[in-house]
């Protein structure tokens, strides 16, 4: 393998919830103090192995609940892991994500400066690439309108285009950012995602749509309630993936 860019050793995360969770601090004093106070574990990775190298390029699939953001989240180092080792140089990774750091009551262009400033571009940055974001998201005649009168994927095209204005960084995570929009702004979302990706990034992909995956993807993990179930070829993964899939629904 080549270098090795992330590398999971037996990660755990656990997360505790409480049971019946009251409605008012007073009912929740009262339950502490009869000792009601019920909580539960919530073992949202349980001893996932697994190493990636430089420009891999990995989908990472599982039904809701799975685990999937979690682990996302301890890559990014949002999180510290409960349990194990996770060697990863936090400083390259970038963590897409797509609908956060909106304000509505803004016009596009106003968001484009301040999603940008929250995803790390620099004001000059911006000022050098707003028509370019606004012209890749079809959303010139849009710009001065409040975000508000937007429909959701005009929304979501603002988002994608901000997110991967800047260069890809070395490890690159797309949390559920590509099948937004319509079918020609998914391709060409896609093939943004492919240049990115051809500039050398390690990435980490997480959809619920396999096609995207079996498209973009060199090798596939599956997790299922929190456990890393198969890594391999994504082929063979989504396969076996949508075998589940059909068995549980019929
Ligand atoms: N902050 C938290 N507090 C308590 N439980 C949590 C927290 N975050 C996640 N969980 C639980 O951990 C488990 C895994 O959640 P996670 O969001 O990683 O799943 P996912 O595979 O990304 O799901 P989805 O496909 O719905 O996005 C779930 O049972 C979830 O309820």
């Amino acid at each position: 393998m080549e270098e090795v860019m992330i590398q999971a050793a037996h990660v755990s995360m656990r997360f505790y919830r409480e049971l019946n969770e009251a409605n008012s601090v007073k009912e929740r004093l009262v339950r502490m103090w009869k000792g009601e106070r019920q909580v539960v574990e919530v073992k949202a990775l349980n001893d996932v192995s697994f190493t990636i190298g430089k420009g891999e390029i990995v989908g990472i699939i599982g039904v809701n609940g799975s685990g999937k953001s979690t682990l996302l989240k301890l890559i990014a180092g949002v999180l510290p892991p409960t349990q194990g080792h996770l060697l990863v140089d936090h400083d390259k990774v970038q963590l897409l994500t797509l609908g956060t750091g909106f304000d509505h009551e803004l016009t596009g262009r106003e968001n484009i400066y301040l999603n940008g400033a929250i995803s790390g571009y620099s004001r000059s940055f911006l000022d050098a690439h707003v028509d370019a974001i606004l012209s890749f998201a079809q959303l010139q005649e849009a710009a001065d309108a409040k975000v508000r009168t937007y429909s959701s994927g005009m929304v979501s095209r603002l988002a994608f285009a901000i997110a991967t204005a800047g260069r890809a960084a070395e490890i690159l995570i797309l949390d559920e950012v590509l099948s937004v929009g319509d079918l020609f702004f998914r391709r060409k979302s896609e093939a943004r995602i492919r240049e990115m990706i051809r500039s050398g990034s390690t990435v980490l992909i997480v959809s619920h749509a396999p096609a995207v995956i079996r498209s973009l993807c060199t090798r596939v993990l599956w997790l299922r309630q929190g456990e890393l179930i198969m890594d391999g070829p994504p082929d063979q993964v989504c396969t076996a993936y949508e075998r589940i899939g059909k068995e549980m629904s019929g």
